[in-house]
């Protein structure tokens, strides 16, 4: 049996949030790019809802729309980029709905750092070379607060210290610290003013494995401790199973499946998703042979007609090529624990016999 997934079920288009425990909110999102071969439709009817507290890692191969995606949650969106159509509201703690596509510049920048954050990829290598680590952090926080100098640099101290830099660290220059530091600089800058929403977008990349184990170990510690939100966009599958709670699979522009990290990797449904998980090296056991998934991603400028997945669908199906599949709701998939449902986008489920009936 499948169910519709109404993305605006317990949030009125208004904005008002019926839901406590949401924070963020996406309906029906559409970012575009106008590129001289036609329109480039990167992210094309995106719903998705973010809890407070939970991990969303957004995952899927090159290309797929992932930056594209949380660049418009934050409204950086830039020519030849923009937001076609649909709705992002944001519900930070101690503030009103905000609508994300219509909020002013000034009352972008008054939440910004303050309620949603963002280390963009590659943050590591933004540091300014010649300031100090301690005045970067303080022009940021002066910059989004109403701290004095003094109050902002007594935080630096303490900032440093939770994502495990001693204190010295500050009064150094971004050149006489390892990758691993620079990032970890970045990452207390984020969490500097306790932001609602933390986006990170590949926060583990160009780093070696000791000191991916390293943010992977802080990001997760620092949700703890500080009930942060984080959306974690990466490519990379391993980093999800370890840090996200719920992961959303994006393929062509659209998100394909999304569900609790054990039943993604335990039990994924969309074709495309199992040909993630199959793609993922295996230490120990038996040597088989690793599949991948066969063919190249389409063009955002000609997506394939009905499910865009089906050019290179090892099960695809004559409907397939004609009718667009709806992320809908597996019922009796729900996850044990968290009692999260899984959402799907595929034929094979909305089939009768199958997955039971489409009761849309
Ligand atoms: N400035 C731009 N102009 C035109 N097309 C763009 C632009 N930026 C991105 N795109 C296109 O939008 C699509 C999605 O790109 P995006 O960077 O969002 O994907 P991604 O999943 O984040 O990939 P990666 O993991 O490589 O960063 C791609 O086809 C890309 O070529």
């Amino acid at each position: 049996m499948v169910k519709s997934n109404n993305a605006s079920q317990g949030t009125q288009t208004t904005g008002k949030n019926t839901d406590e425990s949401l924070l963020l909110t996406v309906e029906d999102l559409k970012v575009y790019y106008d590129t001289v071969g036609g329109v480039s439709k990167a992210v094309d009817s995106v719903s998705l809802r973010i809890k407070r507290g939970e991990i969303l890692g957004i995952a899927g191969e090159s290309g797929c729309g992932k930056s594209t995606l949380t660049t418009a949650l934050l409204r950086l969106t830039q020519r030849p980029g923009y937001i076609a159509g649909g709705a992002i509201h944001f519900y930070p703690q101690e503030k009103g709905p905000i609508d994300l596509i219509t909020v002013s510049g000034e009352q972008l920048r008054a939440i910004r750092w303050r309620n949603l954050s963002y280390l963009p990829q590659g943050s590591m290598n933004s540091l300014n070379p010649v300031l100090r680590i301690a005045d970067q952090f303080c022009d940021a926080i002066l910059e989004h607060s109403q701290m004095s100098r003094r109050q902002a640099l007594n935080m630096v101290s303490d900032l440093l210290q939770q994502v495990g830099l001693e204190p010295h660290v500050a009064r150094m220059y971004p050149h006489e610290l390892s990758g691993g530091m620079k990032q970890r600089v970045t990452i207390a800058m984020a969490i500097a003013l306790r932001p609602d929403l933390v986006i990170a977008d590949e926060p583990t990349t160009a780093l070696d494995v000791h000191n991916q184990r390293i943010i992977i170990q802080m990001l997760s510690e620092l949700r703890d401790k500080l009930g942060m939100t984080i959306i974690l966009v990466t490519h990379d599958m391993s980093v999800h199973a370890e840090l996200a709670d719920r992961i959303a699979i994006m393929y062509a522009g659209t998100l394909v499946e999304v569900g609790n990290v054990r039943q993604i990797f335990k039990a994924p449904k969309h074709p495309y998703t199992q040909g993630l998980i199959n793609s993922i090296p295996r230490i120990g056991g038996q040597r088989v042979r690793m599949e991948g998934i066969r063919g190249n991603t389409p063009s955002p400028k000609n997506w394939p007609a009905g499910c865009r997945f089906h050019t290179r669908c090892p099960q695809v199906m004559p409907q397939c090529r004609e009718k667009v599949p709806q992320l809908l709701t597996i019922a009796n998939e729900q996850d044990a624990q968290s009692k999260q449902s899984m959402l799907v986008a595929c034929h094979l489920y909305t089939q009768s016999g199958a997955g039971g009936t489409h009761d849309n």
